[in-house]
């Protein structure tokens, strides 16, 4: 018998098994396929579905309880929670119910748990509504609020989890006129210069998307390149590019780029990226504590990290992760500074960023290299752009981003930047 195509519904809760099941991420799950056998525009709906889930899981799961005697097995309380947040979006009840039926009935184990779907669903169909938004925000789970709570403060945490379960625009880094581009797009131009969209629907049918007039970059992840100052025809490595963001602002600023990644995979989308925008670098797949080149007058270092600031956009991480790779990824990031100091010039500048909420890799990395290296000293002059809001300036020299800033415009990433000078 020919199987039946899988639905937006039906992926999106098996994304929702392998993030919570297995502890995997979303970003890893998508790169390698798991919703390749869908249309563009359910491919979109089924990711939507899921990190919306995500994002409201402690909301569903307080629902849920009220009608579950105890937590069902993970697939049956996927479909659930999935359902339960689209009917809390305003899902049509009939559509939803009925769906979430007929997956659980196809589920080889839990097929005959398909009367318990329908009658909780049915269930939140009235109550999910109605009751939604007198719910708690959910809260970032225990191993991530307290290290971020000792950091930032207790209301801090609570406006960064406000702004988690809100979700994340999507901003644009535009090659020139971002006034005419926000008009055409019907966005608006962020201090910074980042064009914002509210709804954009499918990113590669916009205008612009195929003539490679922009790329999607959040406004915070485009400012480590706006502090670097990239100057035609400086040699400048990218040591951690892909999928290539900055390895774009960079060319588009005439550098002579080197972008090196550890990830062929990853390297093969700042290819594309590159391709789409008609702009050039030289690509490299490789470890950055191996790479022998330069000297560089400048280096980015986007170093690997918890990407804690990315929680809006990727509600899985938290669900994901326990902290228990901070450790590594923080002597990593340190070996990373030491070893691109020996690549640079004398008075060469590197920028080292991470998308990452914990001053262990961000504020403290910068500290300690500093002790490390004397003679290294913060650039604060760097950080004087328009836009950067001198209050977002630490004691060491670097600037710090959070998700609860610009809370009228929509939020930022998790950001930390410092621009260092030997
Ligand atoms: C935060 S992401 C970089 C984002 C990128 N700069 C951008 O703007 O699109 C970190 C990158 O570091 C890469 N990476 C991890 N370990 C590495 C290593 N030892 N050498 C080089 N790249 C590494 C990962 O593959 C990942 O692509």
């Amino acid at each position: 018998m020919k199987k039946s195509a899988p639905t937006a519904r039906a992926a999106a809760v098996h994304l929702l098994d392998q993030v919570l099941g297995e502890s995997r991420l979303l970003s890893d799950l998508i790169a390698g396929g798991a919703l390749d056998a869908l249309s563009p525009p359910d491919r979109a709906r089924a990711q939507r579905l899921a990190t919306d889930t995500l994002r409201g899981l402690a909301r569903a799961d307080r629902l849920l309880s009220r009608h579950l005697r105890k937590p069902p097995p993970l697939p049956v309380f996927n479909i659930l929670r999935a359902g339960t947040v689209e009917l809390a979006q305003g899902g049509d009840p009939h559509g939803v119910v009925n769906e979430a039926v007929g997956i659980i009935a196809r589920h080889p184990r839990f097929g005959s748990l398909k009367g318990l779907v329908n009658a909780v669903l049915r269930k939140m169909a009235e109550d999910a509504p109605r009751s939604w938004n007198d719910l708690r925000v959910p809260g970032l789970p225990a191993w991530l609020r307290g290290p971020l709570t000792e950091a930032w403060g207790k209301a801090a945490v609570a406006a960064m989890e406000r702004a988690h379960f809100a979700g994340a625009p999507l901003d644009l880094t535009i090659k020139s006129d971002p006034e005419g581009w926000a008009e055409r797009l019907g966005g608006i131009v962020l201090p910074t210069g980042s064009v914002r969209l509210g709804d954009p629907g499918q990113i590669s049918a916009l205008p612009g998307y195929a003539s490679g007039d922009w790329w999607v970059q959040d406004a915070a992840a485009a400012l480590p390149v706006q502090v670097l100052a990239p100057l035609p025809g400086e040699h400048i490595l990218d040591l951690c590019a892909a999928p290539g963001g900055k390895t774009l602002q960079l060319a588009h600023a005439g550098a002579d780029v080197t972008a090196l990644d550890l990830s062929a995979r990853r390297m093969a989308r700042v290819t594309e990226n590159l391709a789409r925008t008609q702009l050039t670098a030289t690509c490299l797949v490789g470890d950055a504590l191996d790479h022998r080149g330069g000297p560089y007058d400048a280096i980015l270092l986007d170093a690997p990290c918890s990407a804690t600031g990315t929680i809006r956009r990727h509600p899985d991480l938290p669900h994901a992760r326990d902290g228990s790779d901070f450790g590594a990824l923080i002597a990593l990031q340190a070996a990373m500074i030491d070893h691109a100091l020996t690549l640079l010039k004398p008075g060469g500048r590197l920028v080292y960023c991470t998308c990452s909420l914990l001053p262990d890799e961000g504020e403290c990395q910068i500290e300690e290299a500093m002790q490390r290296h004397p003679g290294l000293t913060p650039d604060r002059a760097a950080l004087d752009r328009p836009g950067i809001d001198p209050a977002w300036i630490t004691e060491e020299g670097g600037l710090r981003l959070r998700p609860d800033f610009w809370p009228d415009l929509g939020g930022m990433d998790g950001f930390y930047i410092a621009c260092l000078r030997r």
